[in-house]
């Protein structure tokens, strides 16, 4: 599922209304439908359509406070196609790891199948078929009354169309313009009309007296991606007066109030139970706090060609089961060879691990073993050897330097690269520590091997202290900071490292050709080659320490058994993510995993 900026969204826009004559009117049409559809699935599993009710009312982590137990079974709910098939919707994609897999999101209640009931295959008598449109239906209409928040752009006629739908259906609707009907223009213009030759009753935001508390729902049609800045004036209180209502509100395209290139929020800013995303996920809608904001997203199209992003240009997307198997060209069911022996999956030199944080070592290669390679070598300093033998029988230890206090030194760098020779990963960093001449002892690696480096944790920091950019290096390289190690390596503040953690992604691996995995929720691949992955496994109990060291180890035990940099890195940060939401079912609480737990639900 591709992600987009609001100007790459522009410009897919202009391509399909002037390169393919499709009318905006059109695109708006559906987007009016979609939205429609969406609030229609909202209300029918308010009313008993099960699982998918609680969900789409704030279930999910940051919307509703609901904490990640319900968040990691709600998404699974959805990836079984539970909610979609109760609700009738057949045409979104619910955003999350599932969105592409077979069945999501579909509901199979319709149409023949609806009709042929529990007749049974084979068993049906032949004759006339019908079937009619049961996706804007809805057989407690006359319990609902929809406010329609109208702005004066495109996103307020993507309401006004969804509200003839809505009416259509047999629920009351109520339009709330924000600003003067007249200043609407275009084709927001020709669905004010057309609305008002429906006779949909209309209000004006300052004039006419409003009732949030009688209606059953809202629908946010205020600004979109044509916002700029904070919501101003009667936008501003009218999504005051949403929040405030405590009632369901469904956003068309993006909530109003959001960056939707960046996740940021303005104040005030819609919080949506369900966002109708249009036509493509818009980059602001899977980035923190953007996404807590955004509810349940679902990504409807509107008649752009789909295949557009990718040929002009569009270079983000979620990390989904799809996207590992056909873009990265992964086999995620990992398949061995019958002939396969523990020399064909390769082999990872892990150099890390100090007194205080001999963990952090044995967490990485661990996981790298649990990840599925062949042999691992832990290097560390000599002293702690003794301590940590029988600590992991499977892996093999070897001592880098004599040091007694257990610290790493500066003259060990040639023993490691002696150690990695012939090795076909080396993770530096997870419980490394800093100390004296490290700066050396990381360059020296660097330059010295063009064997694939996985750095973390301390190499990060060694990094961000030296100016490496000049350092000689012949072979990938995979970095894989948090936000504060980033915030260190790109010298700016935590805080911009996350306002838009997408585009410094991008940005950074591009201009220091790494691939560059920036960790935390919704962790971000980024590769040199310009293309970024947004991984949504995973959940907040993953926040514990060692739990970056485990990836670390993943992340190097794919790349042993022959994943190229960008595939290993992508394809270990979903695994991760799921296995920490495996993991996490185990316990009675998410907040109770550790790192050592993730590695065991591999
Ligand atoms: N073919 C297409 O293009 C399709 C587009 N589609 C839909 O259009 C949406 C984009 O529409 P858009 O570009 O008209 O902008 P939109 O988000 O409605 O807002 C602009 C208006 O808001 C105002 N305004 C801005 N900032 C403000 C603020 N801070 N506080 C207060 N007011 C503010 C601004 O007023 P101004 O500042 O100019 O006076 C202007 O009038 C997109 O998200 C999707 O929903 C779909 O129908 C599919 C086809
Ligand atoms: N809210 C969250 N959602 C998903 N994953 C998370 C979340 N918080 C942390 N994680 C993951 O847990 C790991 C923590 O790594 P890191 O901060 O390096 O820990 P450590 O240094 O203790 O090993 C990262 O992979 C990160 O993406
Ligand atoms: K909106």
């Amino acid at each position: 599922m591709d992600l987009v900026t609001v100007e790459q969204m522009r410009q897919l826009d202009r391509i399909t209304i002037e390169g393919l004559s499709i009318p905006a009117v059109a695109l708006m049409e559906n987007a009016g439908r979609a939205i429609a559809e969406e609030v229609i699935a909202l209300c029918r599993s308010r009313h008993g359509g099960g699982a998918g009710g609680e969900d789409r009312n704030g279930g999910r982590a940051g919307t509703g406070g609901g904490w990640a137990d319900a968040d990691i079974a709600g998404r699974g709910g959805y990836i079984n196609g539970g909610p979609g098939a109760e609700n009738g919707r057949d045409a979104g994609t619910d955003v999350g790891r599932g969105g592409e897999e077979p069945g999501a999101g579909r509901g199979s209640g319709r149409g023949v199948a609806a009709i042929q009931g529990s007749g049974g295959p084979g068993i049906q008598p032949p004759g006339f078929r019908v079937s009619g449109d049961t996706a804007l239906t809805l057989d407690s209409a006359e319990a609902e009354h929809w406010l329609i928040l109208v702005g004066k752009g495109n996103n307020g006629g993507d309401g006004l169309a969804a509200a003839r739908h809505l009416r259509e259906a047999g629920i009351a609707v109520t339009l709330v313009y924000a600003a003067a009907p007249e200043s609407l223009a275009g084709e927001a213009a020709l669905q004010r009309d057309a609305a008002a030759a429906m006779g949909l009753p209309a209000a004006i935001y300052g004039v006419d007296r409003l009732d949030f508390a009688a209606c059953s729902g809202i629908v946010d049609a205020l600004l979109g991606t044509g916002s700029a800045g904070a919501p101003r004036g009667a936008y501003a209180e009218l999504i005051a007066a949403a929040n405030g209502s405590g009632k369901p509100v469904v956003s068309a395209d993006i909530p109003s109030g959001l960056n939707a290139d960046t996740g940021e929020l303005h104040e005030p800013c819609i919080h949506a139970a369900v966002t109708v995303c249009l036509a493509f996920l818009k980059r602001g809608l899977v980035q923190y706090p953007g996404a807590g904001a955004a509810g349940h997203v679902v990504v409807r199209s509107i008649g752009i060609p789909a295949a557009l992003a990718r040929k002009h240009g569009v270079q983000a997307c979620l990390l989904t089961p799809e996207v590992l198997r056909t873009r990265l060209q992964i086999d995620v069911s990992r398949r061995r060879s019958p002939e396969g022996h523990k020399g064909t999956y390769g082999h990872v030199l892990l150099a890390g691990g100090s007194l205080a944080m001999s963990g952090a070592g044995l967490l990485s290669a661990r996981a790298a073993l649990r990840a599925g390679c062949g042999l691992v070598t832990w290097a560390l300093p000599g002293g702690l050897l003794p301590y940590v033998i029988g600590a992991a029988p499977e892996m093999m230890l070897a001592a880098a330097g004599s040091a007694e206090d257990g610290t790493w030194k500066a003259g060990t760098a040639a023993e490691v690269l002696r150690l990695g020779a012939g090795k076909e990963v080396i993770a530096v960093g997870p419980g490394l520590g800093r100390f004296e001449g490290d700066t050396d002892w990381l360059r020296t690696i660097w330059e010295g091997t063009e064997t694939p480096l996985v750095i973390d944790a301390d190499a990060l920091n060694i990094l961000a202290d030296a100016d490496y950019s000049s350092w000689t290096r012949r072979g990938p390289v995979i970095l894989t900071p948090h936000p504060g190690e980033m915030a260190r390596l790109a010298g700016l503040p935590t805080a911009e490292v996350q306002r838009d953690r997408i585009g410094l992604a991008l940005d950074y691996a591009r201009e220091h050709g790494v691939v560059l995995v920036l960790k935390g929720a919704h962790t971000v691949i980024a590769t040199p080659e310009g293309q970024a992955y947004v991984n949504v496994t995973g959940h907040p109990g993953m926040g514990t320490g060692g739990a970056g060291d485990v990836l670390t180890g993943i992340i190097s035990g794919l790349l042993a058994q022959g994943l190229n940099a960008a595939q290993a890195a992508a394809f270990g940060v979903y695994l991760h993510g799921l296995a920490g939401e495996r993991a996490a079912r185990l316990r009675h609480h998410p907040a109770a995993l550790i790192a050592g737990d993730i590695i065991e639900a591999l």
